[in-house]
């Protein structure tokens, strides 16, 4: 039990010690302060000293990580064993980039001649339609891909092809289509020509409903084009685990990429699911990409806590979500690029670790996943910075910072560089009642109207942040920053004692509303619903909605 360990005791019994200091008083004594809270791997610096953390508070969180057997639960991760204990899987993510090639095994058989396999069929997929060898059936080249996908099958690739705009394939545009709303589907096919699109159907269990109602209204947009069915293997690829389904749906299973059970959805762009990604910047990029998350996996594994990333990372997360009583965590890349992460980090947290269940089947006592949530800077800061300013709730941010851009526009980046450096620092050190009055009275205000406005206009500061730094956004730097936020989330899971590799919590949505969908589209009674529900899906049934959809369907096409 996490709360019964010593560490927790301890950490408890600290946190009354230290939280009523301030982060300022902290910095004023130890001028080394950000070379002790401070890691640096390859091109990525991680500043993690506007903590309200000292040395102890380190030691103690790290102890904690000890006494929840966190060493021998990575090990056993690597190890492929069963850590997604509901479903009995292992979660081998890591095998999908494992560049030293060095055996990793899922009930006792290595996976690593399949994994390289099908980046051998990816590879030659890719250069295919690039080069011009892969034609439409019309013989006209590739123009444009569309991924079809949802969840991890869309988040992830979605993020990391937008994240890396500057790479890609002069010759090629990469589109997502996610929503079951008409307007994604129809929106995206607005642009494109039959001919030239090629669609990717990316599911892992080729069951999902959105996925497939897509995949089958884009094969009729197509089809109305092309005619003959047998063009679709022209334009059609599939990337799931599930052969049956896809040969089902029509498409030809040569023409499949397939992946394994032990990857999980929301881990899975590093497996086929990062096709878009590769026909986006080529598969020498996407390798680059692996490489990269494939070099903190080597850290992950044999670094000491202490200096281990991604566990320092997840213990901070910890120290204020457990002992500060923080409920969420803002994600704030300085990188218009990165603009999904905040997303693409909401599944891959909160479908991880919003959880209450043990593996044991115990309810926990303690909070465990934060909401996660946030925009890029500078954006943020004129939405909701106020808030984690002046607010009344602690959300301790993660600033991520190209230091350099991959374009050059006047003094736009160091405007960049400068405003998030001084939301860190604001945040931080905050403004004092003192330094406001000492402001506004070199502004010339009279005494009683320093006293009206003094209150607003205090900082209190101490507000937490970690700031991730490195120079430009490359490929390799994209697949650390995506692989220490993976293993963050495994060190939390692993000490809240949760799973975080099954997502239960989102079938009972996804039942009710296949029972809702044929009441909708049927005249009879309904089922048993509460009356709020009956009463909705009255009103929906005598909306005019259906000649609304057909003529905005017409439009369309
Ligand atoms: O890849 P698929 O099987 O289509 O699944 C797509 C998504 O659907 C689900 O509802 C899960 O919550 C996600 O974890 C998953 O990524």
């Amino acid at each position: 039990m996490l709360t019964q360990t010593r560490a927790w005791q301890r950490l408890q019994e600290h946190h009354r010690q230290v939280s009523g200091s301030h982060m300022r008083d902290l910095f004023d004594r130890d001028d080394r302060r950000m070379q002790r809270f401070s890691l640096q791997f390859e091109d990525l610096l991680f500043d993690f000293s506007k903590n309200r953390i000292t040395d102890q508070t380190l030691e103690l969180l790290c102890d904690l990580a000890r006494e929840c057997g966190l060493a021998d639960r990575i090990e056993g991760m690597f190890a492929g064993e069963a850590v997604n204990c509901t479903e009995g899987r292992a979660a081998l993510h890591v095998a999908l980039r494992n560049r030293s090639n060095r055996p990793m095994k899922v009930d006792g058989e290595d996976v690593m001649p399949a994994v390289n396999a099908v980046l051998t069929q990816m590879r030659s997929f890719v250069e295919g339609v690039h080069s011009g060898a892969w034609r439409g059936f019309s013989g006209e080249r590739i123009r444009d891909v569309v991924n079809i996908g949802i969840g991890g099958s869309d988040l992830g690739p979605r993020m990391i092809v937008q994240a890396l705009t500057p790479y890609h394939h002069s010759g090629l545009k990469v589109h997502f289509v996610s929503n079951i709303d008409p307007a994604d589907l129809l929106d995206t096919l607005a642009g494109l020509r039959p001919e030239t699109t090629l669609f990717l159907v990316a599911s892992k269990t080729f069951g999902t409903q959105e996925t497939l109602a897509n995949a089958h209204a884009a094969k009729d947009w197509f089809l109305r084009c092309a005619g003959d069915q047998q063009h679709v293997a022209r334009h059609f690829v599939a990337i799931s685990t599930h052969r049956q389904r896809v040969r089902d749906f029509g498409i030809d299973p040569e023409n499949m990429f397939t992946f394994w059970d032990w990857v999980g959805g929301r881990y899975s762009l590093w497996s086929a699911i990062g096709l878009s990604i590769a026909l986006a910047v080529g598969m020498q990029r996407f390798e680059e990409l692996l490489a990269g998350a494939h070099a903190v996996d080597e850290h992950f594994r044999s670094a000491p806590f202490e200096k281990n990333l991604p566990v320092v990372m997840a213990l901070l997360g910890i120290w204020y979500i457990n002992f500060f009583g923080a409920a969420s965590h803002a994600i704030v890349p300085y990188a218009q690029h990165l603009q999904r992460l905040p997303a693409y980090l909401q599944q891959a947290d909160m479908e991880s670790n919003g959880k209450t269940t043990t593996c044991e089947g115990r309810a926990v006592s303690w909070d465990t996943g934060p909401v996660v949530w946030g925009e890029p800077g500078t954006n943020g800061q004129h939405a909701f910075f106020q808030l984690l300013h002046q607010g009344s709730r602690l959300v301790p941010v993660d600033f991520l910072l190209p230091a350099c851009s991959h374009y050059a526009l006047g003094a736009h980046q160091d405007m960049l560089l400068a405003n998030c450096l001084a939301q860190a620092e604001a945040l931080m050190r905050g403004r004092t009642e003192d330094e406001v009055r000492r402001q506004l009275r070199e502004e010339g205000l009279g005494t009683a109207e320093i006293e009206r406005l003094a209150p607003h206009r205090v900082f209190p500061g101490n507000r937490p942040s970690n700031l991730f730094m490195f120079g430009k956004l490359a490929p390799r730097t994209l697949g650390s920053l995506v692989a220490l936020y993976e293993h963050k989330i495994y060190v939390q899971g692993v000490l809240w004692g949760v799973n975080s590799f099954d997502q239960w919590g989102v079938e009972l949505g996804k039942k009710l509303a296949d029972t809702i969908l044929s009441e909708l589209q049927g005249e009879g009674d309904l089922r048993e619903h509460d009356s709020s529900t009956t009463a909705l899906i009255h009103r929906v049934r005598c909306f005019p909605r259906r000649s609304g959809c057909q003529s905005g369907d017409s439009g369309q096409q």
